[in-house]
């Protein structure tokens, strides 16, 4: 079985010398600097004026611009949206990088596809934590952790993976378990995941169901509580105690359902376009088709974010959540989406 890494597997003391700057305030920015801080770890932000800027102010952190923070530090942790992070590379954060330091990031999408390409005399590595920024930093408040994947590209200090290990406790994922990974695993399984399943393969599934009730003429209301609402209740189960558990806790009708009509819905025609999928992730068809719709400024992305946004299961959520403030998630920012601007 693949080695998991745990808090008393690392030497924390390969940090304690250093300052790392968390580049970017927003998901996972937030969660890595105040964590590390709370950790022990001596941690700067770096980043532009605006919103994030007077955020990290207010958490008590010390702010700079990306290319005086990535000069101070000796760590360097790149958490800016993917599609900006090779202009904001090459303008601020190469020219600062020296020989030594460590060029960092929670997901390997640009290293692999090349839309950065690091000095040689750096150690390049990533933490990528599996799952949200708002929860690495909430199951970190609790005591827990979000698991995470490390991977080294370059090791010139000869101490890469002990740091990004160091890294890895720090943000509390080593309470959880740490796995090493390369950075063409980690970019093309959480590419895949995300399209396939988490994300894409999740929402699509939902909206199908809902539409397929509503359109019979049952009540969006229903449709809503049976295909979205619920669904955190029978994930929980399954992240609890994987899908025996989940099984156990539903009745023998649920799961003689599950076991007769699950496969007629997810069948070797949705495996096969899994496939697909997984294809154009490796060819790198993704990454291209990605990186020009943002060089066009986003034109589909928008288009499609209107489109979902108004679907009639998020108007008729939106009503229902605000009769259920307890389900509101407690550190997650602006998640009521009004226009096609996220
Ligand atoms: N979201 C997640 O949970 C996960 C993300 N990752 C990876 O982590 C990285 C960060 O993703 P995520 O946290 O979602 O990113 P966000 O979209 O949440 O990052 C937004 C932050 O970046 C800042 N920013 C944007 N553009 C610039 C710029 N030009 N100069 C300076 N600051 C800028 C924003 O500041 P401002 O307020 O000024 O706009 C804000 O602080 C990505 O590589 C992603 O793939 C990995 C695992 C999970
Ligand atoms: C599932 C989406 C994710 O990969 C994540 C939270 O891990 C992301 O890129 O945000
Ligand atoms: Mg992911
Ligand atoms: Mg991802």
């Amino acid at each position: 079985m693949t080695k998991v890494y745990y808090n008393g597997d690392v030497n924390d003391y390969v940090l304690s010398n250093k300052k790392v700057a968390v580049i970017g305030y927003g998901s996972q920015g937030h969660a890595h600097a105040q964590n590390l801080r709370e950790s022990g770890v001596d941690v700067i932000v770096g980043l532009r004026q605006g919103k994030s800027w007077e955020q990290a102010k207010q958490d008590g952190l010390p702010v700079f611009s990306v290319s005086e923070a990535s000069e101070q530090a000796d760590v360097v942790m790149v958490l800016l949206p993917d599609e900006y992070q090779p202009k904001v590379y090459k303008e601020e954060i190469e020219p600062a990088l020296k020989p030594g330091n460590a060029l960092v990031f929670a997901h390997g999408f640009n290293v692999h596809f090349s839309q950065i390409v690091p000095p040689s005399y750096v150690d390049v590595f990533l933490v990528a934590p599996k799952g949200p920024g708002h929860l690495v930093r909430r199951t970190y408040r609790e005591g827990a952790g979000v698991p995470a994947l490390f991977a080294v590209e370059q090791d010139v200090t000869g101490n890469a993976k002990e740091i990004a290990l160091a890294y890895a406790k720090g943000i509390g994922s080593a309470r959880a378990g740490v796995l090493e990974t390369t950075f063409q695993e980690e970019t093309e399984t959480d590419l895949f995941g995300e399209q396939a399943v988490l994300c894409g393969g999740l929402t699509s599934l939902v909206k199908a169901g809902f539409e397929t009730l509503v359109e019979a003429g049952y009540q969006p209301e229903v449709a809503y509580f049976e295909c979205l609402h619920e669904l955190k209740l029978i994930v929980d189960l399954m992240y609890e105690d994987g899908m025996a558990g989940m099984r156990y806790s539903i009745s023998d009708t649920a799961q003689w359902g599950d076991f007769v009509s699950g496969p007629r819905v997810v069948n070797d025609q949705v495996k096969a376009e899994m496939k697909e999928v997984l294809k154009d992730i490796q060819t790198g068809k993704f990454a291209k088709g990605w990186i020009l719709e943002n060089q066009a400024n986003r034109p589909e992305f928008n288009a499609i974010n209107k489109r979902e946004n108004e679907h009639q299961i998020e108007v008729v959520g939106r009503k229902l959540r605000e009769m259920m403030p307890f389900v509101k998630q407690r550190e997650a920012k602006d998640v009521v989406v009004s226009n096609a601007e996220n």
